[in-house]
């Protein structure tokens, strides 16, 4: 069995008296790709800041083997316009980089014709796979991705997961992505993991895309199949801090707690 990178153990966060996530429960193991799905403002990246250590969580645990080494890829690029940076400069800036990496990394990524472009005329594509680059550049054996195919067009997003795929079977590294691209992602994923406060649904796209409450959740029959809407039907209710009230209604979507 691969050897397990992170495991989460009931964890829980609040932010004001308001519980925005509570015992979540799940792992990312070597060579595995795990995506992380849920409606907007969900906690999805609050969970990631909690793995990064960005964030405390309120209760709960994070498990980190120790040679746990992360690849984070933002969801933007947070640099001010006026400064001028190359791609070149820009990865340099990453600690303890080795430079003669910077060209081979760009090479892998299909950009290398780009390590001398200002940063901020990149289109989004090519400015998402500088981030990659980015994090790549930091050897790690698991990679974070914060939606990384925002801003790009569907044939750019088969092509980064296709990218993402090949950098896992390359380099054995476990996978995190956060994602709202539904139907090209699963194609890519081991695990699915659906949360909305706490883990809705999770498994293996197969299993999960076969579960009525994966059903309910994200896809409406004869509908666009690159559309994925987010109508979370619960079996139960949330009280005013997130505790669950009640599950009486069978015909809703099954979560997993
Ligand atoms: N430090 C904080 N203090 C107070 N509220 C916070 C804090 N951090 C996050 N939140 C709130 O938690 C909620 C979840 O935010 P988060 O960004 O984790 O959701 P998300 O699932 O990633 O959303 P999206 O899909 O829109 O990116 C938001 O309502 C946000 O305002």
């Amino acid at each position: 069995m691969n050897k397990q990178l992170v495991a989460f153990e009931q964890i829980g966060i609040s932010f004001n008296g308001r519980t925005l996530l509570d015992g979540i429960d799940m792992s990312i193991s070597e060579g595995e790709i795990v995506t992380l799905i849920g409606p907007n403002g969900s906690g999805k990246s609050t969970l990631i800041r909690i793995l990064l250590g960005l964030q405390a969580a309120t209760s709960g645990e994070v498990v980190r083997h120790k040679t746990l080494r992360i690849g984070y890829m933002p969801q933007k690029l947070h640099i001010d316009p006026t400064l001028p940076l190359t791609v070149k400069h820009f990865l340099a800036l990453v600690r303890g980089v080795d430079k003669h990496q910077i060209l081979p990394t760009l090479e892998t990524l299909g950009i290398a014709h780009l390590i001398h472009s200002q940063v901020h005329v990149l289109s989004g594509g090519e400015t998402q796979r500088v981030l990659l680059a980015r994090a790549l550049l930091n050897k790690p054996n698991l990679l974070v991705l914060d939606e990384p195919v925002q801003g790009v067009d569907v044939n750019g997003q088969v092509e980064l997961y296709n990218l993402i795929e090949g950098i896992r079977d390359e380099l054995g590294c476990g996978v995190l992505m956060v994602s709202h691209d539904l139907h090209l992602v699963m194609a890519k994923t081991d695990t699915v993991v659906c949360i909305n406060q706490h883990v809705c649904c999770s498994g293996s796209p197969q299993h999960v895309t076969g579960h009525p409450a994966y059903q309910a959740l994200f896809g409406v029959p004869g509908a666009d199949e690159s559309i994925a809407i987010y109508a979370h039907q619960h079996d139960h209710v949330h009280g005013e801090h997130g505790s669950i009230l009640s599950g009486d209604d069978d015909t809703h979507a099954n979560c997993n707690h």
